[in-house]
């Protein structure tokens, strides 16, 4: 891999963005390695969760600018097109997957952060969709899910303005769920994602299908979709041995 360093430590997969000389910015080989690596390990049942960082003081300063000035129309569209991929498919990825934000979030960056089902920031990130001081706007999803995540006006305010953001307000508008000393950064998510990890991963990726594939549709179809994934629940393992054992130590 040119771009990505990875690091199997099951149950976890660390994917780290390593250019740093470039503030890890996204580019089109960073798109294919990191499709690639996921797509190595999908049925890897010994790694159940996959964390996302970024080497030197970036998580991703987003897609690499230095690839627009070759950009047509038509490139810049599938461009565009293989970077949302990408992050559709971390977003319907069937194990969790966690952002470690250790610096700089911004544009795809925070794109790709956005795809992920948790965001945890170190202290001295900073984040946002700087893409309007380009004459451009988010391309890799940011201005769909940002919106689901936080509210239209707060978005709009991200997407229109472009300003870079601290970690602490990225925290109180729902932007990142936990922020932490950056000295701390990497054991409170390896924590986190062993807590995860241990989670029945059935039922884990029923809640991520349901979620995401009901928040995109019209609530009936979502709260449909919940009641399907719910009886599927009822054919696992896990849900027979949890429930059992809840019951026997009730009538003990
Ligand atoms: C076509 C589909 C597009 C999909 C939608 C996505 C769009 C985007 O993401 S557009 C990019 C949005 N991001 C930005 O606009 C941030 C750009 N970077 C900066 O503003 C600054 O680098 C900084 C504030 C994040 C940090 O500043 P500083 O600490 O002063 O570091 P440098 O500026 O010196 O950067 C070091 C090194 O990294 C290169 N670099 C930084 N960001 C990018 C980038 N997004 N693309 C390419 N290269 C980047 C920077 O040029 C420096 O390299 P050298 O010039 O070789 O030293």
């Amino acid at each position: 891999m040119e771009t990505i360093v990875t690091k199997e430590e099951p149950p976890i997969e660390w994917i780290v963005l390593n250019r740093p000389d470039k503030l890890n910015s996204i580019n089109s080989i960073m798109i294919r390695e990191i499709g690639d690596i996921l797509r190595q390990i999908v049925d890897n049942d010994k790694i159940k969760v996959v964390i996302f960082t970024g080497s030197g003081k970036a998580f991703s300063a987003g897609a690499d600018i230095s690839q627009f000035k070759d950009l047509d129309p038509v490139k810049a569209w599938e461009f565009a097109i293989k970077g949302r991929e990408l992050m559709d498919y971390i977003e319907r990825y069937p194990k969790p997957t966690i952002a470690m934000i250790n610096g700089y979030a911004l544009g795809g960056g925070l794109e790709l952060a956005l795809s992920c089902d948790l965001r945890i920031a170190s202290q001295i990130a900073e984040l946002g969709l700087p893409e309007i001081n380009l004459g451009i706007y988010p391309g890799f999803g940011g201005t769909q899910r940002l919106v689901r995540l936080i509210g239209k006006g707060r978005a709009m305010e991200i997407i229109m303005l472009g300003d870079i953001i601290k970690a602490d307000y990225a925290e109180r508008i729902g932007l990142v769920n936990r922020v932490v000393e950056p000295s701390s950064l990497e054991k409170e998510v390896r924590e986190l994602a062993l807590k995860l990890a241990e989670k029945p991963q059935i039922a884990i990726r029923l809640i991520k299908t349901v979620v995401n594939y009901g928040n995109d549709a019209p609530i009936l179809s979502g709260l449909t979709l919940e009641s399907l994934g719910w009886g599927i629940a009822f054919a696992t393992e896990e849900e027979k041995k949890r429930v059992n054992e809840f019951l026997s130590r009730r009538s003990k």
